[in-house]
């Protein structure tokens, strides 16, 4: 289910005659509807945060991986893991979806879980030594190469996927291609951060990994319309209202203090 209403300025409208026209009431649905970005869309959004409300990357990355590690462990609980000790494998890709992944993997250690980190095409850029450093010095593993479906079926919970992002393009290069035919086979849930890696981001991929969870970062993508697991959540409560406005986002409100939303 990817339409979503929420009723707050829907609500605050129906007292005006008005809104008793149908078309008016459907137009007023639309726009209380949160917005799934193309790619396109949700690169100016990041741009925009970055260069026009100065956010800094650390900044953002750091709410964006708490947010999916607090998924997680809504989703799957340290008592609901039916494998002890509670191991994760995370796996990181070469962008900033992977620098998300390093924060997630650092989070869920500091809530009891048992991350394990494959990361395979590692940025020169300070940032992502950073966060590597501060996973090393977690006593967080960083495994050599990708085990089998197999061996990840009995050796962990669960996995996350951190691989690609609202970036991805193309068709999968090596060594991701063989990392996701490993994830198509193994019947423990993926977790997938922000877009289902090796999905179009746009268009999904009906052959591609089946995520059970999706945290969906700012606001969804397009992809997420195509999601068919147990668990949407967004996440990256970051968004300033302004630019949220300027988007048309119609971002769902929060609960209380969380930083994620279930969606469904
Ligand atoms: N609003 C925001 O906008 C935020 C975005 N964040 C994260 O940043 C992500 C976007 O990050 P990036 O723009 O760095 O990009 P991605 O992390 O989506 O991926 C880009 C990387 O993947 C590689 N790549 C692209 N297509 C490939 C292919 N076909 N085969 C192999 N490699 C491929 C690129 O060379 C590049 O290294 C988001 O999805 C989200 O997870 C968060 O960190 C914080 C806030
Ligand atoms: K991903």
């Amino acid at each position: 289910g990817s339409v979503l209403t929420h009723t707050g300025a829907c609500a605050r409208v129906s007292s005006n005659i008005y809104t008793k026209d149908l078309a008016h009431r459907q137009a007023c649905t639309m726009a209380n509807t949160i917005k799934y970005l193309g790619q396109e869309e949700a690169q100016h959004i990041d741009e925009e945060l970055f260069n026009e409300y100065s956010f800094s990357v650390d900044q953002l990355m750091e709410l964006a991986g708490l947010s999916c590690a607090t998924a997680v462990s809504k989703g799957y609980p340290l008592q609901s893991l039916l494998k002890s000790p509670p191991r994760v494998l995370v796996i990181c890709g070469p962008g900033n979806n992977g620098g998300d992944g390093l924060v997630c993997a650092r989070h869920l250690k500091l809530f009891g879980y048992e991350p394990s980190v494959l990361y395979p095409k590692r940025p020169s850029k300070q940032l992502f030594q950073n966060l590597t450093t501060q996973c090393e010095k977690m006593d967080i593993s960083f495994l050599t190469e990708m085990p089998e479906a197999d061996v990840i079926d009995e050796a962990y919970n669960l996995v996350v996927d951190a691989i690609f992002g609202f970036s991805f393009k193309g068709a999968v290069r090596e060594p991701f291609g063989g990392i996701l035919s490993q994830l198509k086979k193994i019947t423990v849930p993926i977790a997938s951060v922000d877009i289902p890696s090796g999905w179009d981001v746009e268009k999904g991929s009906p052959d591609g990994i089946q995520p059970d969870m999706l945290i969906s970062l700012t606001a969804p993508k397009k992809a997420a319309n195509h999601f068919k697991g147990r668990y949407h959540f967004l996440g990256g409560r970051f968004v300033p209202p302004a630019l949220e406005l300027k988007y048309q986002l119609n971002l769902p409100k929060y609960p209380g203090t969380d930083c994620v939303y279930q969606l469904n």
